[in-house]
């Protein structure tokens, strides 16, 4: 340990606060600093989950626990882990969608690293800026697509921050290994650009070349300081930019789109699990999407390999059951010419549609999923139109946070008369609809991303292929109990969340090891207790 006295209070990673022993405190110079009062951390999880329960505002909770992360770095993460479900939704969506609206006001000490462009032709000095040397994880962002909320420029650092805290309560990848990084190109959020106390450069975004030559530095960079075996997630570029990375970056580095194929892993895994409800295999079924970006064409995507390698089929033939809708109506063949690449797959034949209501009718779907970042688009109408078609209607509202849902959770059980099986990216409470409680599931990538990372991380594997994107999603769906299912349940809750994921480790680090991707060697014999055993516990340890 480097520090002792008053600095050691400061610093988050070593600070235990009142939990100091006498022999601690005397070894330490930290006599006379703490009051004599020797308090353990369970009290200590206690005391902080009455001060978080205090504030009755979501960004208040927010601000207690980012400030808590940097005073106690094992007492934040006991505390998430030990009230997960709580503090989910304070850390993570939708609260952190509002923190990165406002970052500029609530802004008290930077976490993680900022890379602008003022920083070209420096990144490696950047990067050797930052105190930790060795990194597994990074989230990077550029802030052009924070959740369903547009473009946050360089306030969307919340995002890779919150993504990495979940990396390590969700899945046990320690604090020193994970780094944020926001790039900063710009924004085109006029409202940001005449805040006197936006975070980040004033320009409109770069774009094409400069903007291409400052993200290959910066990957070539990252390559270069922490090795082959670094993993890269993506999260919330544009949908341009984010087909265009994944597609230049997955044969050179170790990089995930958490947007395209984390919510792809999920949603399958509710829509396999949701079988048991439904009946049928996925080749019975039809699916139509509202929004036809990463994650619509992501999900839709892993639906037609998935249902190709169950039944043979070609994957031109399975994708002829998935329809995708845009802001211009039903994609169809006649569109093709007008398409961007990643819709094009799916402009199947077909008269024009305009709207989403006329696709349902005409389309008969028996699973509908939002994608289009867009709020209360899943109408009365369209839901009611879905009850008419199914008996038990499979209705995915993913876009993130609750305000851009495509609809309540609410909704979707009264307008269906409680038929629905409903999931959303954001958490709905249970609702109570003709005396029966029904329960949402959470149909987000957080249950994907952290085991998925940790997988790839203990096993030494190089690259992502779509195959450890579908072992990822058969160990999340076999994780759905027969108690869950009664509650009408397709996702597990995340109180098992770490369980969950060291199951999803293993099932992810066999497919590597079986495609020869994986380095490091030999192969753990029951993987998933290695994976227990390489998950960081934050529980404090002695100093001598
Ligand atoms: O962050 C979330 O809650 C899920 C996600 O990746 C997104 O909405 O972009
Ligand atoms: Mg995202």
């Amino acid at each position: 340990m480097l520090f002792s006295g008053y600095t050691l209070l400061r610093d988050p990673h070593f600070n235990k606060g009142l939990a100091f022993t006498e022999d601690e405190r005397d070894a330490h110079y930290l006599r006379g600093l703490l009051p004599p009062s020797v308090i353990p951390q369970e009290t200590q999880v206690k005391k902080m989950i009455q001060h978080v329960r205090q504030y009755q505002v979501p960004l208040q909770k927010y601000m207690a626990m980012m400030d808590l992360q940097e005073r106690n770095e094992r007492l934040f993460y006991k505390l998430l882990i030990d009230h997960v479900e709580e503090l989910l939704p304070v850390v993570y969506t939708p609260t952190v969608g509002e923190a990165c609206q406002k970052y500029g006001s609530i802004f008290m000490h930077p976490q993680g690293l900022y890379i602008s462009l003022k920083e070209k032709g420096k990144i490696r000095e950047v990067l050797r800026n930052w105190p930790e040397k060795n990194i597994q994880v990074i989230v990077v962002t550029d802030g052009e697509r924070i959740l369903g909320l547009g473009d946050l420029g360089c306030q969307g650092m919340g995002i890779p921050v919150g993504k990495l805290s979940l990396y390590t309560a969700l899945g046990g990848v320690r604090p020193s290994a994970c780094l944020p990084i926001t790039i900063d190109v710009g924004t085109n959020n006029e409202k940001l650009l005449n805040d006197e106390l936006y975070i980040g450069l004033k320009q409109r975004r770069a774009t094409g070349q400069e903007y291409a030559e400052l993200m290959h530095e910066f990957m070539t960079a990252v390559k270069q300081t922490y090795g082959e075996k670094v993993l890269i997630q993506f999260e919330d570029f544009a949908n341009h930019n984010a087909f265009n990375l994944l597609e230049k970056y997955r044969s050179t580095h170790l990089v995930f789109n958490d947007d395209i194929q984390g919510t792809a892993s999920v949603v399958l895994a509710g829509l396999v699990a949701s079988l048991k409800l439904v009946g049928g295999n996925l080749a019975d079924h039809r699916f139509l999407f509202l929004g036809a970006g990463e994650a619509g064409t992501g999900i839709a995507e892993l639906i037609a390999l998935e249902t190709s390698k169950q039944t043979n089929a070609p994957l031109e033939e399975v994708r002829k059951n998935i329809w995708l809708v845009d802001s211009k109506g039903l994609i169809v063949s006649s569109r093709k010419d007008s398409l961007q690449h990643f819709k094009k797959p799916w402009a199947h034949e077909h008269e024009p549609v305009k709207n989403l209501l006329d696709a349902v009718n005409k389309i008969k779907p028996t699973v509908l999923i939002g994608t289009s970042g867009q709020g209360r688009t899943f109408t009365k109408e369209v839901i009611e139109a879905m009850a008419s078609i199914n008996k038990r209607p499979i209705i995915l509202s993913l876009s993130n946070p609750t305000s851009q849902s495509e609809c309540t959770a609410e909704e979707a059980y009264k307008w269906s008369q409680g038929r629905a099986i409903f999931a959303s990216g954001s958490p709905f409470p249970p609702v109570e609809y003709e005396g029966k409680v029904f329960v949402p599931g959470q149909a987000n990538n957080a249950y994907i991303f952290p085991g998925f990372g940790l997988g790839l991380i203990m096993s030494g594997t190089i690259r992502v292929h779509d195959d450890l994107l579908l072992a990822a999603s058969e160990a999340l769906a076999a994780q759905v109990s027969q108690e869950n299912f009664d509650k009408g349940l397709i996702y597990p809750p995340f109180t098992n969340i770490r369980k969950i994921s060291a199951h999803i480790a293993a099932n992810v680090a066999a497919k590597a090891y079986e495609l020869g991707l994986a380095t490091r060697l030999p192969q753990p014999k029951d993987l998933v207790k290695f994976a227990e055993s390489c998950m960081y516990t934050p529980a404090y340890r002695s100093y001598r």
